[in-house]
């Protein structure tokens, strides 16, 4: 369905734009029909960027996206319509997304005039209570308030009702459950993977190694905008290779330790090596190897659908 290829992002940064930051770097992976990809790194490791190139938020520098085989660049006017039908995005703060002057619903009544308007008042009318019951809401609880009237929950559901609206096919999860408390969050994850399971796909971005494990059939991990791990979710988090993802298991809270018996490395962060493995300064591994500040390792498979971008690796 969606195929990432070699995707690369490069902002301007500095007083006159005269310093380049490389945000994303020559990232692949692709995301099938029904499927929860989930794409995981600390902040700013690149994520949001990723995700906002898919929605066409912002351009690529380089690389190439592909939504059903149509390359997402070159896609004008009526097909870009019918792209935004079937690709939306969901994002952190669902109170940003709303303008506090009007209520909460116009995002259906914005929705029916831009893409539906040979659609019946009524008949929308009963297409969007369909699609607040999908989402576990009752419209008569929910419709008709101010977003300063809902819960972060509650808004973030009717973002998921307005992609269902859309026929949406593929959603941009960009961390939408981290300003939600606990049974909440389960609740939208849940939904999500409810929706999956009617062939939706999604992209779920977190910082949240479990949340991902929770959610996604595979993973990619990402480092300083690169991808260091990628697979199956259950062979990454059974055996994770990389010693930056091996790091972030070691950071995952549980239940059965206490705090102080489980080994954590926050190293702090220096700057990277300029052509070097993106990890080179952070990494503690045995493995390291004077190479590492020099050479940007390739993804090597591990084992099937388990590849990792570290000289541990090279056999
Ligand atoms: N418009 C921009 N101009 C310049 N630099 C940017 C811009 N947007 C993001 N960046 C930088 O690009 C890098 C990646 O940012 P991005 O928001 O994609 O990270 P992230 O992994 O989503 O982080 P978070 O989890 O905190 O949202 C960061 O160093 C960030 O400061």
């Amino acid at each position: 369905m969606l195929k990432i290829e070699d995707i690369t992002k490069t902002y301007k940064t500095g007083t006159f734009g005269g310093k380049d930051l490389k945000a994303v770097k020559n990232v692949s992976f692709d995301i099938h029909d029904g499927e929860i990809v989930s794409l995981i790194g600390e902040s700013g490791s690149g994520k949001s960027t990723i995700g906002k190139m898919i929605l066409r938020l912002i351009s690529t520098t380089s690389g190439k996206i592909y939504f059903n085989d149509k390359d997402v660049s070159l896609l004008k006017d009526s097909e870009l319509k019918e792209y935004y039908r079937h690709v939306q995005g969901v994002f952190q703060d669902p109170f940003s997304t709303y303008n506090p002057i009007f209520k909460a619903d116009r995002i259906f009544s914005v929705l029916h005039e831009e893409f539906f308007p040979h659609i019946p008042a009524s008949e929308w009318k009963g297409r969007v209570d369909t699609a607040l019951k999908s989402v576990g809401m009752n419209p008569a609880h929910v419709l008709n308030k101010f977003p300063h009237q809902l819960s972060g929950g509650q808004l973030q559901r009717f973002l998921i009702a307005r992609a269902l609206l859309l026929d949406t096919k593929f959603l941009v999860a960009d961390e939408i459950i981290s300003m939600l408390d606990a049974s909440t969050r389960i609740d939208v994850l849940n939904l999500l993977s409810d929706l999956r399971s009617k062939g939706l796909s999604v992209l779920f971005i977190t910082h949240d190694l479990s949340l991902g494990y929770y959610i996604s059939e595979r993973a990619v991990i990402l480092y300083k905008g690169s991808v260091v791990e990628i697979g199956e979710t259950k062979k990454i988090f059974d055996n994770p290779v990389h010693p930056y993802t091996r790091m972030l298991m070691s950071c995952v809270p549980r239940l059965d330790k206490k705090w102080q018996d489980v080994e954590v490395e926050l190293t702090e962060k220096k700057p990277m090596t300029a052509n070097g493995c993106v990890f080179y300064e952070r990494c503690h591994s045995e493995y390291k190897l004077d190479e590492c500040a020099h050479q940007s390792p390739a993804l090597v498979e591990v084992e099937p659908n388990h590849s990792v971008a570290c000289v541990c690796c090279k056999g």
